[in-house]
């Protein structure tokens, strides 16, 4: 196979993460997930007291945390200045704060040029919000997963203890407005990419139809 990038973008619970996995799993290709590389600089930022009100203050620490990714689908560990945060990243903390981090262009600008040092010349699966659009647009495969407000926040719940599924719909719907009007690299769909709609779909139909994609256009 010749080298290929999967661009996989899409708001929280549409199922990016398994149906990459999936997806990287059956193709034998690396898999990178760029919300973690948002995720880790924000716990950085909030292990450090950074006032993260302040996007000046944000941008004036952005080069600091030295960050490691695991970029294959079944290790995918995170690391910043040498600790292990692969759990920590997905506190409630974390999420609350991670759409003012990543709204600010210094944060983006460090990001989107490690993963594109990451992608390298391909045979990866690559997920986020700006794959499509920014950091891949030559990704001769781009899919957009939605899915029903309430089947995201039914999924995201059922992962999570002492939550309700109208605080994680909240929560999302909030997470959604926020990446989606920022002004640096929003949330949005490319316009060549391939919208999927998850919510009736179970995980193997979804990694079935975005492995069909892959054949039909490589
Ligand atoms: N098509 C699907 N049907 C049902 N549950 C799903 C589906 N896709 C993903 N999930 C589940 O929903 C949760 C969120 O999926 P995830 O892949 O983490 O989404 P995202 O990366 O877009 O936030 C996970 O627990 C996952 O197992
Ligand atoms: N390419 C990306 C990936 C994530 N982000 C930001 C915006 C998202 O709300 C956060 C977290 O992304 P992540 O994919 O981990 O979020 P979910 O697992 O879908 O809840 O990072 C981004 O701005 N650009």
């Amino acid at each position: 196979m010749t080298a290929l990038v999967i661009a996989m973008d899409g708001p929280s619970g549409s199922g990016k993460s398994s149906a990459s996995r999936g997806v990287a799993r059956a193709l034998g290709l690396r898999y990178l997930d760029t919300g973690a590389m948002y995720r880790a600089i924000t716990w950085w930022m909030l292990h450090h007291g950074v006032d993260l009100t302040s996007p000046a203050e944000i941008a004036a620490r952005a080069a600091e945390p030295e960050l490691t990714l695991g970029v294959t689908p079944d290790e995918s560990s995170v690391t910043v200045d040498g600790a292990d945060v692969t759990a920590a990243i997905r506190t409630a903390a974390v999420t609350a704060a991670v759409s003012a981090v990543s709204a600010v262009p210094e944060v983006r600008a460090r990001l989107v040029a490690e993963q594109r040092a990451l992608i390298g010349s391909g045979d990866i699966v690559v997920e986020g919000r700006d794959i499509g659009t920014v950091v891949a647009p030559q990704a001769p495969v781009k899919v957009y997963l939605t899915a029903s407000p309430e089947a995201r926040a039914r999924r995201r719940t059922a992962e999570l203890t002492g939550t309700t599924v109208e605080a994680q719909r909240a929560a999302m719907a909030r997470r959604d407005t926020l990446d989606s009007t920022r002004k640096a690299d929003p949330l949005v769909m490319a316009a060549d990419a391939i919208e999927l709609d998850t919510t009736e779909l179970n995980l193997e139909e979804v990694i079935a139809e975005v492995l069909r994609l892959v054949k039909e256009r490589t």
